[in-house]
């Protein structure tokens, strides 16, 4: 069999929601069944929580550090969210997309402004729903690692966060776990088929047009 030189730009594939809504959970999955994407690790100045690890769940900063990050240009995009500031290290998306690889951001919809700005043609935008808001404030309660008043705090935030949801271009309504994981795999599927990521394909093309 010949071989077919036909390779795939890496593209960057952001989930944004209310807090709770499941994007740690999905991304989790994401990242434990598919070998071709990676995780943009944010920096914060949020405290961790527990549990947290150094570099998997963020880089935690303080804001001193976090300040002469930006300065210096090495942030994709940064925000400031329920306070705290975060952002997402330049190189590494850079050098994972260079390899070809595909990569997963949890950020905002501020965030996500910023990145369609510097590379629409990378980016796939997804949206993650909560099925109501009661089950929304259940599984804040239920993840039990903020106090009551950051809960609270992310619930009154919740409407303001899900007033963008009409600047994504996919939604999932995560009730069942399961069937919005499902979804995710989806859209992440098709997206990698798209033709302006194909890199190879009009020479692929060519040659199979002159041997017809
Ligand atoms: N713009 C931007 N938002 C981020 C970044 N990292 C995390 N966020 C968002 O900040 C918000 C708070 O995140 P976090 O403190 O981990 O709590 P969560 O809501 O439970 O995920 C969420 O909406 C994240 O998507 C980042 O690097 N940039
Ligand atoms: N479909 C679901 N059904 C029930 N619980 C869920 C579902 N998706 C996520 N959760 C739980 O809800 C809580 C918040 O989910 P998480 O992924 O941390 O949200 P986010 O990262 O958007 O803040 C976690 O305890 C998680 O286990």
């Amino acid at each position: 069999m010949t071989e077919i030189a036909i390779h795939r730009r890496g593209l960057m594939l952001v989930l944004s929601s209310p807090s709770g809504a499941g994007k740690t959970t999905l991304s989790r999955r994401l990242l434990d069944s598919d070998p071709e994407i990676e995780m943009s690790v944010s920096a914060t100045t949020r405290k961790p929580r527990p549990g947290e690890v150094e570099g998997k769940d963020y880089f935690f900063l303080d804001t001193e550090d976090f300040g002469i990050m930006r300065n210096r240009g090495e942030f994709l995009e940064s925000a400031k969210v329920f306070g705290n500031y975060y952002g997402t290290p330049k190189k590494p998306v850079e050098d994972a997309l260079a390899r070809g690889r595909d990569v997963l951001f949890d950020i905002d919809w501020q965030g996500t402004q910023q990145l369609d700005e510097s590379a629409p043609e990378d980016l796939v935008k997804v949206f993650i729903l909560p099925p109501s808001a009661q089950e929304l404030e259940k599984r804040l309660e239920r993840r039990a690692q903020d106090p009551a008043d950051i809960v609270a705090a992310r619930m009154a935030k919740a409407s303001d966060e899900i007033s963008h949801y009409q600047e994504y271009e996919y939604i999932i309504i995560n009730d069942d776990v399961d069937r919005a994981f499902a979804e995710l795999q989806a859209i992440l599927r098709a997206e990698r088929l798209r033709r302006r990521r194909l890199t190879g394909l009009s020479n692929f093309v060519k040659q199979l047009r002159e041997a017809l």
